[in-house]
């Protein structure tokens, strides 16, 4: 326990990234559209090597001309160990309108990683006299990340947000798989002959959840490869929201609509909360601190549970 409050997360709704290649600008009119909370225009894996210079002119051009409406826009620069990285934030912040609102560093290692980027970013931002202060998200995708999360969570107040990167997770884990999240096939404990499949995956997303709550930052869950499964998608953000995650990406259009379904709290559930409350405020008029709703125990631990739910559907609803 410690006497520190653990700060709140930044209060906007972030059930699902959409991403898109910064190479496809035909796409962007269509993400703004969507139902995501979030757009990440891209210029890391999705685009190739040639395409780098040509994508950073589009994003910056769309950026100001599409109308992308309540939306938090964030870019995904390249990582730091590239030569593209620098350049993509100079022509961000010196080019794009105020309109951005983030940039997503992809495999960062450690805090000194985020450092790096917000010296960059701070002298830029000044030398323009920008007066939007941009925010961070960072992807957590590697060995050294997971390693260092903690220590990630702390780099900067520009911090709003963390995802697991599945993808690059597992390659650098040297996971024996080519999946990008979900069930792996091979993961399986034997009980009488019947295989149970567990989540390789739920660990390092549990660190993150942790790290997160610790330092007011948004957990999520990132990329689910196969845009044509639409059970295994909700399969794995319903373990996710379970853990406390937020959201999840969207690779593909069609899964907009399914993060947007798991990671808003149903009417039953947000019902189930507010009654809770009620129950607790009965119970404190009484000057107990334990009461009985439905049969089961709810105490003061419960109330904070369901004030999390509440404070969910109020900030999707507002
Ligand atoms: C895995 C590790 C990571 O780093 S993930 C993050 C980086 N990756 C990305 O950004 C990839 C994002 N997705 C894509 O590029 C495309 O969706 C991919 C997967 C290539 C599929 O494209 P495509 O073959 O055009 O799909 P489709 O024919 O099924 O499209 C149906 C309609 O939807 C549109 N669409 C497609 N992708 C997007 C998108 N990302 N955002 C918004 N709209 C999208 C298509 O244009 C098509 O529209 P229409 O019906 O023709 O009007
Ligand atoms: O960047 C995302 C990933 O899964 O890798
Ligand atoms: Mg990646």
């Amino acid at each position: 326990m410690s006497f520190r409050i653990q700060p709140a997360p930044p209060a906007r709704p972030n059930r699902c990234q959409l991403f898109g290649p910064g190479s496809r600008p035909a796409l962007f009119e269509k993400m703004a559209a969507s139902a995501a909370d979030v757009i990440n225009l891209d210029l890391e894996d999705s685009v190739a090597p040639d395409d780098k210079a040509q994508a950073r002119r589009n994003i910056i051009e769309a950026i100001g001309d599409v109308d992308w409406g309540s939306k938090t826009l964030s870019v995904r620069i390249n990582a730091l160990d590239t030569p593209f990285w620098y350049r993509d934030v100079v022509d961000l912040l010196e080019n794009a309108s105020e309109r951005l609102d983030q940039i997503m560093i992809p495999k960062v290692g450690n805090a000194a990683d985020i450092y790096a980027v917000d010296a960059l970013v701070t002298a830029v931002e000044a030398a323009r006299g920008r007066t939007k202060r941009i925010g961070f998200e960072v992807i957590i995708e590697s060995a050294a990340g997971i390693s260092h999360v903690e220590e990630i969570a702390a780099a900067s107040p520009r911090l709003q947000a963390i995802s697991l990167g599945a993808a690059d997770f597992a390659a650098s884990m040297g996971m024996a798989t080519t999946g990008i999240g979900g069930t792996q096939e091979n993961y399986y404990m034997l009980h009488e002959g019947q295989k149970h499949w567990s989540d390789p995956w739920h660990w390092a997303q549990a660190a993150i959840v942790a790290a997160c709550r610790t330092h007011g930052i948004l957990p999520v869950d990132g990329p689910f490869g196969d845009f044509s499964d639409d059970d295994g998608f909700r399969a794995q953000a319903l373990r996710s929201a379970t853990l406390g995650m937020v959201g999840k990406w969207a690779i593909h259009p069609r899964q907009v609509a399914l993060a947007n379904e798991v990671f808003t709290p149903s009417e039953k559930v947000v019902a189930e909360a507010r009654e809770i409350l009620v129950a607790m405020d009965e119970a404190r008029k009484t000057g107990a601190g334990a009461t009985v709703y439905k049969g089961r125990l709810v105490d003061i631990a419960s109330i904070r549970q369901a004030q999390m739910i509440v404070r969910q559907a109020e900030l999707i609803n507002a």
